[in-house]
């Protein structure tokens, strides 16, 4: 692609706002997600996401404004668009008393898929479900039974994938594979993702653009890059470090300091700490001092106890 070229929005969000009764879910939210990006939206418990990930694909209707995917109007275009668009959030989609097998084969017929079985026996070998096959969906562990939601969602090839906390409650090794997966589906396939997550870390390695929403309002939305840069020079974190035998002392010093939101002991030799100002001084102390780039859990604390910056 040249440079030159504008890169098209797969998700273009205007004015959305989301009411349920007197709750306002979701105020007034533009949002343009671009084809191919990876999109994590963060925001505390109800906060709006799951409302906005449920109007894209299409199972709740805006109260107002418009969502246009690949260019075309959601709310005139339900049932094209339900084609390309996949949703990821709990397991309860699936059914108990069926095999995952019988679930994958039933869902490849609703969603009219060619050569399923093929896909299907693809997805039991490269999930590594294949010895569950044929055995009960509800004797499934939460984490299996996730790559099997994720596995389903993925049968139709969708172009875009909304996964509303995908790794919640699943054990470290599945989560892994799950994000290894959705990178893998998005690098090959190009896939649009947008991932809702609780977990920062997870957001942080997997998403290119990144949106806070905070009482259904996005306060924050850029590339994951120009976040880092932005909040660079704004949050103070420093590594510390020393000779072993001045630890006690330095440890009491650094609390003593006002300035000194938190410190978190690495070793005997090293620290780390989250300052209000970044001139801070070390006194007559020998320390190196180095600067930390903040994380996203760090900027995200930032925003969420610093409203109106
Ligand atoms: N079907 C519904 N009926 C009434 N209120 C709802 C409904 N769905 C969501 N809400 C309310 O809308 C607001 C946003 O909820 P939403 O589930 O979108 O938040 P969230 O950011 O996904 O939260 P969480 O991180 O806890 O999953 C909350 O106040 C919630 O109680």
């Amino acid at each position: 692609m040249k440079i030159s070229e504008k890169i098209s929005p797969a998700i273009s969000i205007k004015g959305l706002t989301k009411r349920f009764g007197k709750t306002v879910a979701v105020d007034n939210v533009d949002l343009e997600i671009n084809e191919g990006e990876i999109f994590g939206l963060i925001g505390p418990n109800g906060a709006g996401k799951s409302t906005i990930m449920k109007t894209i694909s299409t199972l709740l209707n805006p109260s107002q404004g418009k969502v246009e995917i690949l260019g075309k109007d959601l709310s005139k275009n339900k049932p094209s668009l339900r084609k390309v668009i996949s949703l990821v959030s709990d397991y309860s989609v699936l059914e108990n008393d069926l095999t995952p097998y019988e679930n994958l084969k039933l869902f490849s017929l609703a969603s009219n898929i060619e050569d399923s079985d093929k896909k299907i026996n693809e997805f039991f070998h490269s999930f590594g479900l294949e010895k569950y096959k044929n055995k009960l969906t509800k004797n499934l562990s939460s984490g299996n039974k996730q790559k099997l939601n994720i596995a389903r969602a993925l049968l139709k090839s969708p172009k875009i994938l909304l996964l509303d906390e995908p790794t919640n409650a699943i054990d470290v090794e599945s989560s892994r594979f799950i994000r290894r997966y959705i990178l893998n589906e998005n690098i090959k396939n190009g896939t649009t993702i947008v991932i809702t997550s609780h977990y920062l870390w997870e957001v942080e390695q997997l998403a290119t653009s990144v949106g806070i929403i905070i009482d259904g309002k996005i306060v924050i939305k850029d590339n994951i890059e120009n976040i880092y840069k932005r909040f660079d020079s704004i949050i103070n974190i420093y590594e510390l470090t020393f000779e072993e035998k001045d630890h006690e002392k330095i440890l009491t010093y650094l609390k003593d300091l006002s300035d000194v939101l938190a410190i978190k002991p690495v070793s005997k030799e090293k620290l780390i700490i989250d300052s209000k100002d970044s001139t801070f001084t070390m006194n007559n102390f020998k320390v190196s001092i180095r600067k930390l780039r903040p994380t996203l859990e760090d900027i995200y604390s930032y925003i969420i106890s610093t409203p109106n910056q």
